[in-house]
């Protein structure tokens, strides 16, 4: 397998799970300026991609092209550019690609929880709290968690959730992600954290997730590297592969 972004601090704690796992093989690692077109070349059947949101569609469509399963956990991603992987896909039948913003176990059941638990909750907001070294707000993992409880929500038949805000500071109120405000926090000592509030009148529930070391991300990652060859086609979100 190769690892794309090996340098960085996801790469490098990928590079050490792989080398770590007696299964799996390590032929390729890249970096900023090495060229993804060798890929196949080495006898990768499967790439692991954390660089950064300006790099990852071409990583990606490049890696499709030349018949190598991609795993994906670099964030950024617009419907347009996972729907260009996915043309790229129709046309590679046997090639797969997951694209997941979290490989955090927890995290990912953190999602799914709140994404059960929306439709009974008045108001839900999510607030991410991060590394200031990020260059990305709001999170992947908390975008992906605001729509899935949007979806929830739709699905139940909910509107708007309460809202009396006529004053506020740009910002003050988060980002609107269909409909969810997300709050992002920015802060020297801490790694991926995130917390979904639901509230009701006289109630709340806190699902909290905390990733204190990057280790948190590998089991999920293997795993994906190890299935990725049995999911042609494309699959955003890890939750798909943990059958949640
Ligand atoms: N899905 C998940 O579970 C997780 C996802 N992430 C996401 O993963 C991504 C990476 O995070 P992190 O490791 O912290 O970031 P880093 O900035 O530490 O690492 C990114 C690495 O990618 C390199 N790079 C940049 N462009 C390319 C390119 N075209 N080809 C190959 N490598 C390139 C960078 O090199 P240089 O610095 O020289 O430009 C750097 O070494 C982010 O999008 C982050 O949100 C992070 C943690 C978990
Ligand atoms: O940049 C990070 O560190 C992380 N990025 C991912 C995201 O944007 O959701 C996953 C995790 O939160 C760590």
């Amino acid at each position: 397998m190769a690892v794309l972004g090996a340098s960085g601090r996801m790469g490098r704690t990928v590079v050490a799970a792989v080398e770590a796992a007696p299964d799996l093989d390590l032929v390729a690692v890249l970096d900023h300026g090495d060229d993804v077109g060798r890929v196949g070349a080495t006898g990768a059947r499967v790439a692991v991609d954390f660089t950064v949101p300006s790099a990852t569609e071409a990583n990606v469509r490049s890696l499709v092209a030349q018949g190598v399963h991609a795993v994906v956990g670099t964030t950024g991603w617009t419907p347009e550019s996972l729907g260009r992987v996915e043309a790229d896909l129709a046309a590679r039948p046997g090639v797969g690609v997951l694209v997941a913003p979290n490989f955090a176990l927890g995290a990912v059941l953190a999602m799914t929880f709140a994404a059960k638990a929306a439709r009974w909750f008045e108001s839900v907001e999510v607030v991410e709290l991060h590394h200031p070294d990020k260059v990305d707000a709001p999170s992947g993992t908390a975008r992906h968690t605001a729509e899935a409880v949007a979806r929830a929500r739709r699905a139940a038949g909910l509107g708007a959730m309460p809202d009396a805000t006529t004053t506020a500071l740009d910002g003050a109120r988060g980002a609107d992600v269909d409909g969810v405000r997300v709050h992002a926090v920015r802060l020297r000592g801490l790694v991926a954290h995130e917390e979904i509030l639901l509230g009701n009148a006289g109630e709340q529930l806190t699902i909290r997730h905390d990733s204190f070391d990057r280790v948190s991300f590998m089991p999920g990652v293997l795993h994906a590297v190890r299935t990725v060859g049995d999911r042609p086609g494309l699959t955003v979100g890890l939750e798909h592969y943990l059958d949640l």
